[in-house]
């Protein structure tokens, strides 16, 4: 990083803001959602959106349950999840230019979606309700009932700064119920990865993952992932390296990236292409919204936003907080509290306790919350 490309890619009117925001980093404490970011870099997207991207690939999601073996069912776990990567990391920079500050959720803040059937494969709905304010954490179950796979997760971020780049700890975990065409049931957890936001300093931000993540089936497959950027396994950003296993047994080995082509084994057989067209969630028009959920909820900031209507977004976003701040005390003063409408928070979960001790992972915490879908 040279003096002189720092901000490169700052609107000049903005460099100062962004220079200040930069400083404030350094004094971030794990939350950066609540920080005040210059306009250039705000998204008219709220983070309770972002579940989308597990099911922008639902003919993959489906196909799961059709595994005919454990462990053909578990290689249909890993490619739908390898597959979900691109949308859930690289989509802000392809539609925005960059990395984006979303926007932070209010507590009970919800989104709701489907995935209409298409060649009989069933209809996949979402529904996402943010549980938790402070910290942020957001929770959502994808269902596609005709064909038996169900995804219930929830999620918040751990962020670090390091001078250059933003470290970013996901908390939480996503469980999958997997019905098979051949009976029975299983689940499977699904850790998250780390990401790092690289580009900070020129003004570009993008993520790369880090680390590792896994996949535990209740079947005894295992299937661990390691990401790596630019410079590592393969010189490509992006790139991931996993095998699938079962006990102290490697099955199947796996390589690329998770935004093209990766190959499975050691013959070059393509195992998945990542960029694949995806088919975005279909969601009510704001009009016929109910006033909690996000689109509607965020309508004027997220106009303010794109139009570059930076003060009136500015004051939408207060006349939000203050209201939030009022509904707070007002519980206080009357002893109650906010119910969550879709789910349940339990202290820790029994199917999360199994499948995390089968993983025998320092990456996931024995103990952990979660949210539980109510129907
Ligand atoms: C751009 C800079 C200046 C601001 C950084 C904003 C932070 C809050 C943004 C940037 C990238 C974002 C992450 C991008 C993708 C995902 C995956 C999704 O499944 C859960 C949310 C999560 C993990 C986002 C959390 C918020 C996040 C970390």
């Amino acid at each position: 990083m040279s003096g002189n490309s720092s901000g490169a890619d700052v609107p000049q009117e903005q460099k100062a803001g962004w220079a200040s925001f930069l400083k404030s980093l350094a004094h971030m404490t794990g939350d950066l959602s609540s920080m005040t970011a210059p306009p250039f870099i705000l998204s008219p997207v709220s983070l309770t959106e972002f579940p989308a991207y597990w099911c922008e690939h639902p003919g993959l999601f489906a196909a799961i349950s059709e595994g005919s073996t454990p462990q053909e069912r578990m290689e249909r776990v890993l490619r739908w999840f390898i597959c979900t990567l691109k949308g859930q990391y690289t989509t802000r920079n392809e539609k925005m230019g960059s990395e984006k500050k979303p926007l932070n959720p209010v507590l009970g803040e919800v989104f709701y979606g489907v995935w209409p059937d298409q060649g009989g494969r069933g209809e996949t709905r979402l529904i996402v309700e943010q549980v938790s304010h402070h910290p942020p954490i957001t929770a959502y179950y994808i269902e596609n009932e005709k064909a038996g796979v169900a995804l219930q997760g929830h999620s918040g971020q751990k962020t670090s700064f390091t001078g250059t780049s933003i470290n970013v700890k996901q908390s939480g975990h996503a469980l999958l119920t997997v019905k098979p065409k051949s009976g029975g049931q299983e689940t499977y957890l699904i850790t998250l990865p780390k990401l790092r936001i690289e580009g900070i300093v020129w003004g570009s931000p993008y993520v790369e993952l880090t680390d590792s993540s896994a996949i535990q089936s209740s079947t005894g497959y295992t299937a661990a992932i390691d990401y790596k950027g630019k410079g590592y396994f393969t010189g490509k950003s992006h790139s991931f390296k996993a095998t699938l296993s079962h006990g102290s047994k490697t099955l199947q080995n796996y390589e690329g990236t998770w935004t093209g082509i990766s190959t499975v084994g050691k013959g070059p057989t393509v195992f998945l292409d990542s960029s694949s067209p995806k088919e975005e969630v279909t969601v009510q028009p704001v009009e016929q919204q109910g006033e909690w959920e996000s689109r509607r909820f965020w309508q004027k900031v997220a106009q303010g936003i794109r139009t570059g209507n930076y003060d009136e977004a500015a004051k939408e976003k207060t006349r939000i907080e203050n209201d939030q701040r009022q509904r707070r005390r007002d519980e206080v003063a009357e002893g109650t509290s906010w119910q969550l409408v879709h789910f349940t928070h339990v202290d820790s979960d029994p199917e999360y306790q199994k499948l995390s001790n089968m993983l025998h992972d320092k990456l996931t915490p024995a103990h952990e919350d979660a949210y539980i879908f109510k129907g």
